[in-house]
């Protein structure tokens, strides 16, 4: 069987992921041999030493069983010991330009050993998925790879959207590679709002073919990863209009670039949009279209279609359009996770090497991790990596179970499926952005440098917070689902709610919440209230607003405050619920030591959690001052615990050298020698004088002469 088919099998039956271009999967490493070969700071050894459980234990869980980690190793072998894919001088000292070319060369170079993987048949999904933008992807292309977006997206909307001839004829070349196409979906003036996309596709039923125009400057694509100068096709959502009627929204696969040249096809005009936040490599481009003309069978019309006089017929359900939005969003709940994996391993391990202001004015400096401020900024973010990663595998499962529903025709949990992704996907990005921001302050100075990988890292999570859709909006969109089924229940109390909003019933049959033990059950159940709390306000001010007139829109503007804050607290109690019953019961399955690091990890995630929204705590909870003593003291209590463990934990991670890429993080400590041997390849100290000396310097301070 071709390899596209296999892949297109994987895609429908097994429903692994589907990556966008920034999602990285797998997180990897055990003690490589060059780590283990070189000489260990001692104060990072001494901490290995005194750890209490074995962090391979850690490594397997994280990476789904054995063989998964067998074969993940095998994988960075083959392509992290390439010289090729190594970089000599990092990306910070290259041109615009050398970056793109060295990331062109090094996809290249990735799809060809995938290709040979593949002719000896040792290729999978998973190796697929681990290169696109994995962990191991993210090691090789820190900055993108500018074919991402042609597997991620190009290729998985031709077959959620393509008829099956439309497969057969684009997948396969698709797959091999003889075509690079991109996903050309937002514009210059509109990226949430769907309907105001402004490029036209008109029929022409005389020429059975459709006219590609962007009216306006703000109807240029903008944003799609590889189409500044990589991608020769594009998927274009356009206005579709038949017999000079708008119908809908439709995909069309247009050529953009000549397959021999690569020069603009006639009408074409594109480029790339310039230096961005992060994803430097990732070729982002614009797309304007003059009059360029499409065959009618361009269209993608698995779900809608056009006939060739024009008759237009619309697709018979709608919602089935979501699965592949809820699909990629509920990897990206994973990127969080490994995100802040990264981000956390670098910050534990500085601290523990980081030597700084002494506590004991008679005694040395200590190491910047016995300061418990700085336990308190880093250890979280473990807690969370852990969390977030059984979060979505939960969730993940969850999807596949809905998928499988909804294949037989039964759509009943699809839009609580979509209202938990898309909360899911907007409380984890944030969470692992700001982490990661916090693990960078963490480091003080050197957090700041490149060398430290901290501004990569930055870059790359706070991007999930804008793409596969604006935080904000995702959390609106939760919010609407919430006071819905508030208004079902607060209506009729009897009504049967889907079990991931169920608990919002508990406030309307028993509106106090009474006896706070400061348990992590007691948390968890307090979040619940909380959260249910917080949408009946949403709900009530939602009514209030209407009755006093405004149209439902206007309404959920002027409530808008309410609505987010609903949908992010009823994210954090289902962060809370699965912390709960997933880490309780991974306890069961694990040795006794490894069982204590989740059980403290649970109560660190939930007691810290649960202080950060203190304010909505003490508003509907009854809490004496001894309880937030009570909560604040179990709080230091837990940093305390695992202060010993911490750096093994890290360890249990198991990100490789090249992958964390940070001179404070290496696996052996050695942050000084790093940062200055990071320092010393700076071009400028290729020379002891450099020219501006003569030039500009020496004229003004002899001036005055
Ligand atoms: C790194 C990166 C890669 C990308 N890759 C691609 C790609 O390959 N293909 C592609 O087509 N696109 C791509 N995009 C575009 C991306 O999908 C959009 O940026 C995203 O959907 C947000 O849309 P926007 O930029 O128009 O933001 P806007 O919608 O303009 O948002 C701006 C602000 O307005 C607020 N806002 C907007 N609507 C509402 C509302 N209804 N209620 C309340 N507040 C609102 C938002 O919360 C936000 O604060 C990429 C973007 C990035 C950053």
């Amino acid at each position: 069987m071709p390899c596209w088919l296999d892949f297109v099998n994987f895609l429908i039956k097994e429903q692994v992921h589907i990556y966008t271009q920034y999602i990285y999967i797998y997180v990897d490493f055990l003690y490589p041999l060059s780590n283990i070969m070189s000489t260990i700071n001692p104060d990072l050894q001494q901490e290995r030493n005194g750890a209490t459980f074995n962090p391979y234990e850690l490594t397997i869980w994280w990476d789904g069983g054995t063989e998964k980690y067998e074969k993940r190793k095998a994988l960075e072998k083959l392509f992290l010991e390439d010289p090729e894919l190594k970089d000599d001088l990092p990306l910070s000292y290259m041109s615009h330009r050398e970056i793109y070319e060295n990331s062109v060369r090094k996809a290249v170079l990735i799809a060809k050993k995938l290709r040979d993987l593949r002719d000896i048949g040792e290729l999978s999904v998973d190796t697929y998925t681990a290169l696109l933008g994995g962990t191991l992807g993210c090691a090789l292309l820190k900055e993108g790879n500018p074919l991402s977006v042609h597997f991620v997206m190009f290729l998985p909307t031709i077959l959620g959207q393509g008829t099956i001839k439309q497969q057969i004829e684009w997948l396969s070349k698709a797959w091999e590679l003889n075509i690079i196409g991109t996903y050309a979906q937002t514009e210059l003036g509109h990226g949430t709002f769907l309907r105001g996309l402004e490029t036209r596709a008109d029929y022409d039923e005389k020429a059975q073919e459709f006219v590609l125009n962007s009216p306006t400057l703000t109807a240029y694509k903008w944003w799609p990863g590889g189409l500044g100068h990589t991608a020769n096709y594009a998927v274009v959502v356009a206005q579709l209009y038949t017999l000079r009627k708008f119908r809908s929204l439709a995909p069309f696969i247009v050529q953009i670039r000549d397959e021999e040249t690569h020069m603009p096809m006639p009408g074409i005009d594109i480029g790339e949009i310039g230096p961005k936040l992060g994803m430097k490599s990732g070729n982002n481009g614009y797309l304007g279209f003059k009059n360029v003309r499409v065959p009618l069978d361009h269209m993608l019309m698995k779900n809608q279609q056009v006939l060739s006089d024009g008759t237009y017929i619309p697709p018979k359900n709608s919602a089935l359009t979501y699965g592949t939005m809820m699909f990629v969003r509920v990897v990206l709940i994973r990127d969080a996770s490994f995100a802040l994996a990264k981000a956390s391993t670098i910050a534990v391990r500085y601290s523990a090497v980081r030597r700084q202001s002494p506590i004991d004015p008679n005694r040395p400096e200590p190491q910047i991790m016995d300061h418990i401020t700085q336990q308190l900024k880093v250890f979280p973010q473990v807690a969370k990596a852990v969390v977030f990663k059984a979060t979505g595998d939960i969730v993940y499962d969850m999807y596949a179970h809905v998928s499988q529903e909804i294949e037989k025709g039964a759509l009943e949990r699809l839009p609580e499926m979509h209202a938990l992704s898309c909360c899911l996907k907007a409380v984890c990005s944030a969470d692992a952005a700001s982490g990661v921001e916090v693990c960078r302050l963490a480091c003080g100075g050197h957090g700041y440098m490149d060398c430290s990988n901290f501004p990569t890292l930055y870059g790359m999570s706070t991007a999930v917070c804008t793409y596969e859709g604006e935080n904000t909006v995702m959390l609106l969109q939760t919010a609407r689902y919430l006071v819905k089924a508030y208004g079902q229940a607060a209506i009729n109390p009897h009504v049967q709610l889907v079990p991931t909003v169920a608990y919002i019933k508990k406030i309307i049959n028993e509106p106090k919440f009474v006896g706070f033990s400061g348990s992590s059950e007691a948390i968890v159940e307090a979040f619940q209230y909380v959260a249910a709390n917080k949408i009946r306000i949403a709900y009530e001010r939602l009514e209030q607003q209407m009755r006093e007139g405004a149209i439902p829109e206007v309404a959920t503007n002027r409530c808008g405050i309410e609505m987010i804050q609903a949908a992010e607290l009823h994210g954090r109690a289902f962060l809370a619920l699965t912390a709960l019953t997933e880490l309780q019961a991974l306890s069961q399955k694990v040795s006794p030591a490894l069982s204590e690091i989740f059980q403290l990890l649970l109560e660190l995630y939930l007691v810290d959690a649960c202080l950060q929204k203190i304010g909505d705590f003490l508003r509907f909870i009854t809490l004496t001052e001894q309880d937030v003593n009570g909560l604040e003291l179990h709080l230091q209590e837990c940093l305390k615990r695992l202060r010993p463990n911490v750096v093994t934990l890290v360890d249990g991670f198991d990100l490789h050298d090249r992958i964390l890429d940070s001179a404070l993080g290496a696996y052996d400590g050695n942050v000084y020698e790093k940062i200055f041997a990071a320092a010393k390849k700076s071009p400028l100290n290729k020379e002891a004088v450099n020219a501006s000396f003569h030039k500009y310097l020496k004229p003004l301070m002899k001036s005055n002469l």
